[in-house]
């Protein structure tokens, strides 16, 4: 069983995060990680903030010599920007005349709607936004990315699992249905402003980001992850919270901003007859086969050996510029809400997220499947594991 924590405040001095449960032996440096995370700041539509802050990340725990060694992985990824912080983000308490007239630490009473601003005041007992606000902020994203990098790894060098996604859509421009980019294609798809895997559909997306821009406004959209080299029976059907299509979605509801899941060719699927929805099967010189995979890769909350697909569609930047309306908690008055900046759109950035959040789900479900104390021990079991398949 793999076990994950972040912790650390979107203006804090440091994200932290551990993850327990890796074998011995997984190639991992702090170059990988550094990686992840630039990855994870690109994208056309992101704020003014991913300019100027930099990831600064550092392995503290369970690598030596750019090998895991099975102990928990410890990882902090520094906020460059903390300095400007200091006071009014301190863990020890500090003087009252050093936090007076200081324009960071003036309350933010004006809560934004599609935040959890209004509901985390009232949950902790805030007259303030900002405690809630830096929590549950999408730069904590940055800690899950770094140990979705590790997790990528391990399945990479334990079976050969490859992890891919791409943009689907901003606003109303979608990449032609059935896109299905491969291992090979990431680089392109990292090169492309919104990595968007289709030429035309990028343009009118960015066109749509522009719009919304100098509308004063925000734009969603969807992502899809894809993971190639995935052996069958990955999850179960026994019990629900064992289903890994269950665990998937879950993961992916987990980051900020994500309002729906798919899994295969997801609520499509439900507008078509049975005889359109399914994948015949087919045995093959290679192999049992699937003749198309609407599926997505699932069933019965298990892998079947094809291509995992999975979706995630983001809601509009909640942030908008022409600020929504809302109250003045200390007045109870009509206000508008805070708008400091934002990002017009982050669905790019989300897309690294999911790969990272899928990564974590299916490296807990290969540990499970296949346990092992060092990655060779479970590089072994998988190919025992396939070579005694009854039915390959
Ligand atoms: C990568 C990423 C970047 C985000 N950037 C912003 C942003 O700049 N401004 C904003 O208002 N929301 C942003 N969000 C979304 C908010 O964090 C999210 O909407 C908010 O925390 C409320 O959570 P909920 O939408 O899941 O209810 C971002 C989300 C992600 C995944
Ligand atoms: C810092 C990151 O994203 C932030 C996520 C975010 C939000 O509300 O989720 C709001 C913005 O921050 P701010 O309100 O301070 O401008 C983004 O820049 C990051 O992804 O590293």
């Amino acid at each position: 069983m793999l076990r994950w924590l972040t912790a650390g405040e979107s203006h804090g001095p440091e994200l932290v995060a551990i993850l327990e449960g890796l074998p011995a032996g997984v190639e991992v440096t702090t170059a990988d990680l550094a990686e992840a995370l630039r990855r994870r700041r690109l994208g056309y539509g992101r704020g003014a903030r991913m300019k100027f802050e930099q990831d600064v990340v550092t392995i503290v725990g369970g690598v030596r010599h750019g090998r895991t060694l099975g102990a928990p992985i410890a990882v902090r990824v520094g906020n460059s920007e903390w300095p400007k912080w200091e006071t009014v983000m301190a863990a020890d308490p500090v003087p009252a005349e050093e936090l007076e007239g200081l324009a960071r630490n003036a309350p933010l009473s004006r809560p934004r709607p599609g935040h959890a601003d209004l509901a985390g005041m009232q949950k902790y007992g805030f007259d303030d936004a900002r405690p809630v606000l830096d929590r549950a902020s999408a730069r904590e994203t940055a800690a899950r990315v770094a140990l979705g990098q590790v997790a990528r790894n391990y399945l990479k060098q334990a079976i050969g699992v490859e992890i891919v996604s791409h943009v689907v859509s901003i606003g109303t421009a979608a990449a032609p249905a059935g896109t299905l980019p491969g291992p090979a294609d990431q680089a392109a798809i990292d090169d492309d402003p919104v990595r968007c895997f289709d030429a035309a559909a990028s343009a009118a997306m960015v066109a749509e980001i522009d719009q919304a821009h100098k509308d004063g406004d925000t734009i969603g959209g969807v992502v899809e992850v894809l993971a190639y080299g995935l052996p069958p029976g990955l999850g179960s059907y026994v019990h629900w919270d064992r289903r890994l299509d269950a665990r998937l979605a879950g993961a992916l509801m987990g980051i900020q901003a994500i309002k729906g899941v798919g899994v295969g060719d997801g609520f499509e699927t439900a507008r078509r007859r049975g005889s359109a929805a399914h994948d015949e099967i087919v045995g093959t010189s290679e192999g049992v086969r699937r003749v198309t995979n609407r599926a997505g890769g699932i069933e019965g909350g298990m892998t079947n050996g094809e291509v995992l697909r999975v979706q995630a569609a983001m809601k509009p930047i909640s942030t908008v510029p022409r600020a929504l309306s809302t109250i003045d908690v200390r007045t109870g008055e009509s206000a508008k809400a805070i708008h400091q900046r934002s990002d017009v759109c982050a669905v790019p950035a989300a897309a690294i997220v999911a790969e990272a959040m899928v990564a974590l789900v299916l490296a807990d479900a290969a540990a499970e499947k296949f346990g092992g104390d060092s990655v060779e021990e479970t590089a072994r079991n998988v190919a025992g594991y396939l070579s005694s398949l009854v039915i390959k």
